[in-house]
């Protein structure tokens, strides 16, 4: 199946760091409009930089790069080149990550980066049909006390978000350390996800489902080191939002073929495919979709993954419903006709 055609799939995308769409022609654009300077030569320059070993090579680069990103406009302005790029891919709705703490440490209000990605959430409505909103990620390696800070300093315009999740350096970093900010997210009606098991083992993954009760595990790949958490992740339907390339990338496995998604999905897991920070690891949600093909997965599978994606969704119900029956359209359209 060719990547044109996986385009024309319809599906939500759960897994994306709004940050991590930053292009480099994007990050020396708004450098110049910020009179802020990279520490690069070039956009050709900080291209070749993109070669990561692992998490953290990459976090490095991509928290440098955030410093480019400074008014509503900016974030407006990056919020509508993915979307653009998505609505391309065939999503139909999108949910975004964003990290206000690294924001805050370059001077920018949690306010003006939420009312910018808005923004460019409601343009991308009115001119793609999409939907989508937002998920404010915590840093787990700052203290638990930041993430409450910073909670609480958007609590009266919980409204605006979607959900909160949790990201940056895993290992050393488990979810038990923000099981009270976790609670308290709860309790102002947010929808709770994490980074568990990209890195760090499988036991976080555990972890993360049983003191932050979350609805979502983001990635959870190194879930399938352990057999009776893939049975009780597919047993509850627990969505794992994988990102195949993101994985390579960062060497959190050595290749696509030896990637556990294979496993997951056999042992009835209900596994999305996302493209996590498109701009560092070669391709948008597409591009994955094409990866995991060339791995074996069938147009059927391809699409049950699609179908999951809409469900794990926190889209309201009757969006739901309207994404799906396109996909079944897709999926008998895609059935070649027998011939007369
Ligand atoms: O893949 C990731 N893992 C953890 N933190 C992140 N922040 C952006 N991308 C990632
Ligand atoms: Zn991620």
């Amino acid at each position: 199946m060719t990547v044109e055609a996986l385009r024309s799939l319809p599906k939500a995308e759960l897994h994306l760091h709004i940050e991590g769409t930053l292009e480099p022609e994007l990050a020396f654009e708004l450098a110049q409009r910020n009179g802020v300077t990279l520490p690069f030569a070039s956009v050709e320059d900080l291209r070749l930089r993109y070669d990561f070993d692992d998490l953290q090579s990459f976090l490095d680069l991509y928290y440098a790069c955030m410093a480019v990103l400074r008014t509503a406009d900016d974030f407006r302005d990056l919020a509508l080149a993915y979307l653009e790029r998505a609505h391309a891919d065939g999503v139909r709705h999108a949910e975004l990550f964003f990290d206000p703490q690294v924001h805050a440490g370059n001077g920018v209000s949690v306010d003006a980066v939420m009312d910018g990605l808005l923004e460019g959430l409601r343009i991308a409505g009115e001119r793609f049909g999409m939907t989508g909103g937002l998920i404010l990620c915590f840093l787990r390696d700052l203290p638990a006390a930041s993430a409450m800070e910073t909670l609480e300093s958007v609590a009266g315009r919980a409204g605006d978000l979607l959900g909160v999740g949790l990201d940056s350096a895993e290992v050393g970093h488990p979810p038990v350390l923000f099981a009270d900010v976790f609670a308290r997210a709860a309790e102002l009606g947010l929808r709770l996800v994490a980074h568990a098991g990209e890195e760090g083992p499988a036991a976080y993954v555990r972890e993360a489902l049983d003191t932050l009760h979350v609805e979502r595990i983001d990635h959870g790949i190194r879930a399938a080191e352990d057999d009776a958490l893939v049975a009780e992740l597919a047993r509850r339907r627990v969505p794992l939002t994988v990102c195949p390339l993101s994985n390579v990338r960062l060497k959190a496995v050595p290749d696509l073929a030896a990637h556990p998604l294979r496993r997951l999905f056999d042992a009835g897991v209900v596994v999305t495919l996302n493209s996590d920070d498109p701009a560092y690891f070669g391709g948008y949600v597409a591009a994955n979709f094409a990866a995991v093909a060339g791995e074996g997965f069938t147009v059927d599978e391809l699409a049950t993954m699609a179908r999951n994606s809409i469900v794990a969704s926190f889209a309201p119900d009757g969006r739901k419903a309207e994404l799906l029956a396109e996909l079944d359209a897709w999926v008998a359209d895609s059935v070649e006709m027998p011939r007369p």
